[in-house]
């Protein structure tokens, strides 16, 4: 397919880096831009999909929201990978925990994503509930977050189709029959563009609230606890 995209507008494909760290949240990308990125340029304005490309220590990195769930994050990245000449994306996110040992602010990286979500078979025949990350990138990942001293937890994580469950208790049982620390939204769909596309892909992600505890942060809070998983998925990417 020719560039630009249905959903992204750059049409010099120069602009857009190697790397791309990819929030849910559109706004959180500008905020990455804004706050660790010098020499920003912006590379998508559609459907205020926020996604712009700068230098981090010299290094030139894109940063782009994804949306929320998986055909959001699968168009996205799909596009990336396959029209961008994108190689590695690092989605970094927030997350539920579902476990009494896994507490708020901690930080993430995805060992593998289980779901029941039927992304990956209807994209591209992969019919297992889970799947893995890049493993060289996650080797990064966590080179850069120990180069930073930065803890983080090597954990398989539940991508869910659904926020709003009506048997909230289900999320017990996923913990104890399938392993899953935490929940999101995207990665699974993620790392099946990735494995179909022969590319690299990783997630962080930083404990939000606890359906364990029912504590949960502030959008406050949220915005300063995820300076640590930034920084990590920033050193990683250069
Ligand atoms: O903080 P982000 O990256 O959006 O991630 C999580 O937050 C959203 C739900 O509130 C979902 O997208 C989920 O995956
Ligand atoms: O998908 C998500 C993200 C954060 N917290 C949740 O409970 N679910």
């Amino acid at each position: 397919m020719p560039i630009p995209t249905p959903h992204i507008e750059l049409s010099d494909i120069s602009q857009i880096a190697k790397t791309v760290i990819m929030p849910g949240d559109p706004l959180r990308a500008k905020l990455i831009a804004d706050s660790y990125l010098s020499n920003v340029i912006q590379i998508n304005s559609v459907r205020n999909m926020l996604g712009y490309t700068g230098e981090y220590k010299g290094h030139k990195v894109s940063v782009m929201g994804s949306g929320m769930g998986m055909p959001s994050m699968g168009i996205y990245s799909y596009e990336l990978y396959s029209f961008y000449g994108v190689e590695n994306i690092i989605r970094v996110g927030s997350a539920g925990s579902y476990s009494a040992d896994l507490g708020l602010y901690e930080v993430v990286l995805a060992k593998d994503a289980w779901s029941e979500s039927s992304y990956a078979k209807v994209q591209g025949g992969y019919d297992k509930p889970f799947i893995e990350p890049s493993d060289a990138l996650n080797a990064r990942i966590l080179a850069a977050a120990s180069s930073i001293n930065t803890p983080v937890r090597e954990l398989r994580i539940h991508s869910s189709d659904v926020f709003y469950r009506e048997r909230f208790e289900d999320y017990i049982d996923i913990n104890r029959e399938y392993g899953c620390a935490c929940v999101e939204m995207e990665a699974f769909a993620l790392f099946a563009n990735a494995k179909a596309l022969n590319k690299h892909a990783a997630c962080l992600l930083t404990i939000s609230d606890s359906l364990v505890t029912h504590e949960a942060t502030t959008s406050e809070e949220r915005q300063n606890s995820f300076t640590k998983m930034l920084q990590i998925a920033l050193e990683a990417s250069i």
